[in-house]
């Protein structure tokens, strides 16, 4: 085995001997092919395929022009368009260099060559195409392949397994509870499972925390005309509404406890009674309910029945959190990106390398939620095709801690540290547990914990 490294291609194209050499081996982080003239640049194009070019518009059998020169620029353009390709300016050839970009070229640098300088630019070209692949890829990306169950955008295999849960039980008539952090896409999966279970009456939806106390029992199961002050007529509550359909039950956790009861004896028996009502309605409605609260722990605190929670919770899903889904923000801004551009007819296209440094760096505390609402900011704040990290609102120095994701070792030590707090928190602390699950010794778990700073 060898442990040599793929090295990126960068194509010179120079009919100068001398420099030609000297630009081979200047260069250690690129694999450098040269050519002489058109024919042999065009053959290193098709068979290299370098993302980088650097060009000398001065080629035979014109090497006191630029025709030959041009008509290479146009020909790799031609045949590799997204390459980026370098103008070599000779002395006093200003004009032409701009007259190549405006052809096409990506930069130009000055003869006589500073090698340093051209390095700068050469690995600025590298990365920018880097960057205009990643944006390509993610576009393509965003095929039917990564919905699910609707309208749900995702590539991220926790989410995906999610959705298979949430497809598998919807139609089932059980209920269902779904827990995540605030804009994880709780209402998106209620709205999944009402649309997989064929249900044909109304998705209902209602948020139990924005509703006060005194009002959330009229909401939820009508009254009769009279029943209180300004009752003036017969009102359907929204269990009733969602018949043969869903009620999606947000923050249920925020349901008070005499409604609980009321809630518990709908679910027990299927009837309701409206407020100032006399007689029990059968109502057919299934009931998926969200909260991002602790129920066990307001269970404990008697905030909660827990005889309602397990008629409540048949099935429990947890949704992760944006930030526990790699891959994930950059999909969704890529959609939220086309969503607001053509909902808004701006000519908004893509990302600059700092944006996507810092969509992926990150921690996206507000989760999908906040990237939308990010994502509609910059949509309307860009000033060109590309939106900037600045157009996001989101910090400059999150471009280095993209950067520095990159780099294989610390992404490394970032998955080793996830892992080893996830198996250290599902054993509850036991190390020899922990070890166990991670695949390793004991010892070695030991020295991890030390090496990464952490405690077990
Ligand atoms: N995977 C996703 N694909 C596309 N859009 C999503 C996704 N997840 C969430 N969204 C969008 O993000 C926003 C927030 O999602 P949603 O309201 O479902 O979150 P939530 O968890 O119910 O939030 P909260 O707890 O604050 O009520 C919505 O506009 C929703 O359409």
């Amino acid at each position: 085995m060898t442990d040599a490294k793929i090295l990126p291609k960068l194509l010179v194209v120079e009919d100068d001997p001398g420099l030609s050499k000297q630009l081979r081996w200047a260069y250690e982080d690129y694999e450098v092919v040269v050519a002489g003239d058109r024919a042999s640049a065009i053959d290193a194009l098709r068979f290299h395929e370098p993302k980088v070019v650097t060009l000398d518009l001065g080629l035979p059998p014109d090497p006191d022009g630029t025709t030959e020169g041009f008509a290479t620029l146009a020909e790799i353009l031609r045949l590799a368009p997204d390459t980026k390709v370098i103008v070599a300016s000779g002395h006093g050839a200003r004009e032409s260099a701009l007259g190549a970009i405006a052809g096409g070229a990506y930069d130009f640098y000055q003869k006589p060559v500073d090698i340093d300088e051209l390095g700068a630019i050469v690995k600025r070209a590298f990365h920018l195409s880097a960057i205009e692949a990643e944006n390509r890829r993610l576009q393509s990306a965003i095929g039917d392949e990564n919905r699910v169950l609707g309208g749900l955008i995702t590539a991220a295999p926790e989410m995906l397994k999610v959705s298979r849960t949430v497809e598998r039980v919807a139609s089932a008539n059980v209920s269902v509870m779904l827990l995540g952090a605030s804009g994880t896409g709780k209402e998106l999966l209620a709205r999944g499972v009402h649309d997989a279970s064929k249900r044909k009456g109304a998705f209902v939806a209602i948020n139990c925390a924005a509703i006060p106390e005194n009002l959330l029992e009229a909401e939820l199961f009508g009254f009769e005309k009279g029943a209180f002050t300004g009752a003036v007529k017969t009102t359907e509550g929204k269990i009733e509404l969602a018949e043969g359909g869903t009620l999606f039950l947000d923050e249920v956790g925020d349901i008070p406890l005499p409604l609980q009861v009321k809630l518990l004896r709908f679910l027990q028996e299927r009837v309701i009674e409206r407020i100032g009502g006399r007689k029990a309605i059968p109502v057919d409605t299934r009931i998926v309910c969200a909260t991002h609260q602790n129920l066990t722990r307001m269970i404990e605190a008697q905030q909660f029945r827990e005889d309602l929670y397990y008629r409540l919770a048949e099935i429990v899903v947890t949704i992760p959190t944006l930030a526990e889904r790699p891959g994930d923000a950059g999909l969704l801004a890529r959609h939220f990106l086309h969503r607001f551009a053509k909902d808004m007819n701006r000519p908004v296209r893509g990302f600059t390398p700092d944006a996507l440094a810092a969509i992926d760096a990150w921690g996206w505390p507000g989760n999908v939620r906040e990237l939308e609402n990010r994502m509609k900011r910059a949509v309307i704040m860009a000033d060109g095709k590309l939106i900037s990290a600045e157009d996001l609102d989101l910090r400059a120095d999150a471009e280095e801690d993209g950067a520095r994701r990159i780099n294989l070792r610390t992404v490394r030590e970032d998955a080793d540290r996830v892992a080893i707090r996830r198996a250290v928190a599902r054993t509850e602390g036991n190390l020899s547990g922990a070890a166990k699950l991670l695949g390793i010794s004991r010892p070695t778990l030991y020295d991890l914990l030390k090496q990464y700073e952490m405690q077990g």
